[in-house]
């Protein structure tokens, strides 16, 4: 596999879809071939499920069903998207992926991480993004953020303030778990320094392949 892959986390709000656009645009007029894409999502059948699990309606949601449908929509996404990318030796830049699924139903939602790990492992058959940038922001940055944007506020935006320091704190305990595979950026600043430090991580990875 000749592509390089690289996930963005961090809380709602944090500036990974602006950052990743950004990025999307240096890269390419580098000359380099980029694909862009986001979790849950990126093809057909994940776009479906996205708009089932984010729905406001389905308050009665499990747990154990939110984690099983993020995974769902992940082994699709990547059999149909990031592998053939990858493949094909793009550099893949995904909106969220499983660090995702980790920190939020792992950790904040109680299920834990181990467990949900398990059921990831299942879904993603040994791919794992190359590297990590994890967006470190308090959540109430983050949520006054995107009152202010024209983006539809999802079933997880709904969530308590205290779910939302958990995520966070879910987080801390992955960069300390995957410490070689996540750097963390302190999303708080300007959008400028933000994007130089990402954009500079992210050639250094690119150098070193
Ligand atoms: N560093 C920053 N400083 C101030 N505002 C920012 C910064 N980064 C992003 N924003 C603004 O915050 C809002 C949310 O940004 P963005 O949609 O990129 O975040 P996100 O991490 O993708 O959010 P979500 O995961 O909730 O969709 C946007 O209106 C964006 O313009
Ligand atoms: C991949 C993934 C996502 N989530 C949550 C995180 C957000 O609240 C939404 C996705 O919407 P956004 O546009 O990226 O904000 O879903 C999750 O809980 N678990 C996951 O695996």
């Amino acid at each position: 596999m000749n592509g390089c892959f690289f996930s963005f986390e961090g809380p709602e709000g944090a500036g990974k879809t602006t950052i990743i656009s950004k990025l999307e645009r240096f890269l390419r007029e580098q000359g380099m071939t980029v694909l862009t894409t986001r979790e849950p999502g990126g093809v057909r059948i994940a776009e479906a499920i996205r708009s089932l699990i984010l729905n406001r309606e389905y308050t009665e949601m499990d747990g154990r069903t939110e984690a099983l449908l993020y995974a769902a929509a992940r082994r699709q996404h990547l059999l149909e998207r990031i592998v053939p990318a990858l493949e094909a030796g793009c550099i893949v830049l995904c909106d969220r992926f499983v660090d995702s699924s980790l920190a939020y139903q792992g950790f904040a939602r109680g299920l834990g991480i181990e467990e949900v790990w398990k059921i990831n492992e299942f879904a993603i058959d040994g791919y794992m993004p190359d590297l990590t940038i994890y967006f470190d922001l308090d959540p109430r940055i983050g949520l006054e953020r995107i009152r202010h944007n024209a983006r539809e506020v999802n079933r997880l935006d709904l969530e308590a303030l205290s779910f939302h320091d958990k995520v966070r704190e879910g987080y801390r305990r992955l960069v300390e778990r995957f410490a070689d595979r996540i750097v963390v950026i302190d999303a708080s600043r300007s959008l400028d320094d933000v994007f130089a430090e990402t954009a500079a991580v992210v050639l250094a990875r690119l150098k070193g392949r």
